[in-house]
């Protein structure tokens, strides 16, 4: 039995339909119109103990859903689920024990008060012992570097620091799962690495089960060794990141850099007729092309032959700009069969 079981999950939204023409707001107050709005159709999965899983997806594609019925905050429409042998919703109480969440656009911490007084609630919300409690909160507020926080009310921090403080609320009572929706949105770079090494310490040293919804993909890199990714309350993809990256990454640039701009331009001309795509930047020429119709070492003998270029590097499409063509083209067919089972399966819903 896997920690988490999700079988043909389903979601809908009962939404207002804006009426046009006269009358309009009152024809809508009187009898107002309805639409089903889907925003989970048909999504199943399941995640072992101590997994780190991204569940990826375009705006809009049903995630925070997903987690909101993971998490009991929603009861599904239709499908099942099952996180520690719970049903979420109908067991909320019992399964917000196993389970802690963290939403980056959502505080669980009280505003106006000092950041420990909401730990102390939390203590008392979960039962958590004097003991356990004074352990985690000297161990985690160490390691996330909040000591000075602790007595300072929630709204006089900044962003950075009142997502370290709610990372740490989450945890005191010592969850098996952890929840992350978009946990460093709107951070910067070292605020966002302080905050991926706290979380894979606590995946790596105490087992923690992640399930993380992101739009960084350095976030995944770093945490997830599984990404799952959806579209339009689908599973369109469940394997690797690197399997993504293998099977799907077409392009690649060759950037080479000469002594002027004259000899890269000169160097650009001998592409006339490739299948390939150049562009001069200053001393630099960069030569884009579809790996899987043109062969690196045929271009790059052809560079070498003509020219003598100074430096010579190159690129493969990146992973921000992969994912984004995912989500607008979508995944197609399966690439090959996967070797083992995390290697990446593109799942046909
Ligand atoms: N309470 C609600 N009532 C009506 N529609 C909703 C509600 N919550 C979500 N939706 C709709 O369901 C769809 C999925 O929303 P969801 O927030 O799960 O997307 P998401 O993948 O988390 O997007 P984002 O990356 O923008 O956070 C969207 O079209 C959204 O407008």
């Amino acid at each position: 039995m896997s920690l988490i079981e999700v079988k043909h999950l389903r979601k809908t939204f009962e939404t207002d339909v804006r009426r046009t023409g006269r009358f309009a707001t009152i024809r809508s107050l009187i009898k107002p119109e309805k639409r089903e709005m889907v925003a989970v159709e048909d999504i199943s999965f399941s995640i072992e103990k101590g997994e780190s899983v991204a569940y990826l997806g375009p705006n809009g594609a049903g995630k925070s859903t997903t987690i909101k019925m993971l998490t009991g905050i929603l009861e599904p429409s239709g499908g099942s689920i099952e996180v520690a042998g719970l049903i979420p919703h109908k067991s909320r109480k019992m399964s917000s024990y196993q389970i802690g969440v963290v939403f980056g656009q959502r505080s669980q911490l009280l505003f106006d008060l000092p950041v420990k007084d909401s730990y102390d609630l939390l203590r008392y919300m979960y039962s958590i012992s004097w003991e356990q409690y004074h352990r985690n909160l000297r161990e985690f507020a160490e390691v996330l570097e909040v000591e000075h926080l602790l007595n300072r009310p929630v709204r006089t921090l900044s962003l950075g620091q009142r997502m370290r403080c709610e990372i740490l609320a989450s945890l005191l009572h010592e969850p098996d799962i952890l929840f992350l929706d978009e946990p460093t949105i709107g951070l910067d770079v070292v605020a966002k690495e302080r905050i991926r090494a706290f979380i894979e310490k606590i995946n790596r040293e105490k087992g923690v089960t992640l399930l993380l919804t992101t739009h960084d993909m350095h976030d995944i890199e770093r945490l997830c060794h599984r990404t799952m990714i959806i579209d339009k309350g689908h599973l369109i993809y469940d394997g690797s990141l690197q399997h993504i990256r293998d099977h799907y990454a077409t392009e690649r640039q060759i950037k080479a850099t000469f002594e002027d701009t004259m000899l890269a331009e000169a160097a650009a001309s001998l592409f006339i007729g490739f299948n390939v795509h150049t562009l001069v930047e200053e001393r630099m020429l960069k030569v884009s092309y579809d790996q899987h119709h043109i062969d690196t070492s045929t271009l790059l003998k052809h560079l070498l032959e003509h020219t003598q270029p100074r430096d010579l590097t190159m690129q493969d499409e990146n992973i921000d700009a992969l994912i984004s063509r995912i989500y607008r083209e979508g995944i197609s067919g399966s690439p090959q069969e996967p070797q083992h089972e995390l290697e990446g399966v593109v799942v046909s819903s």
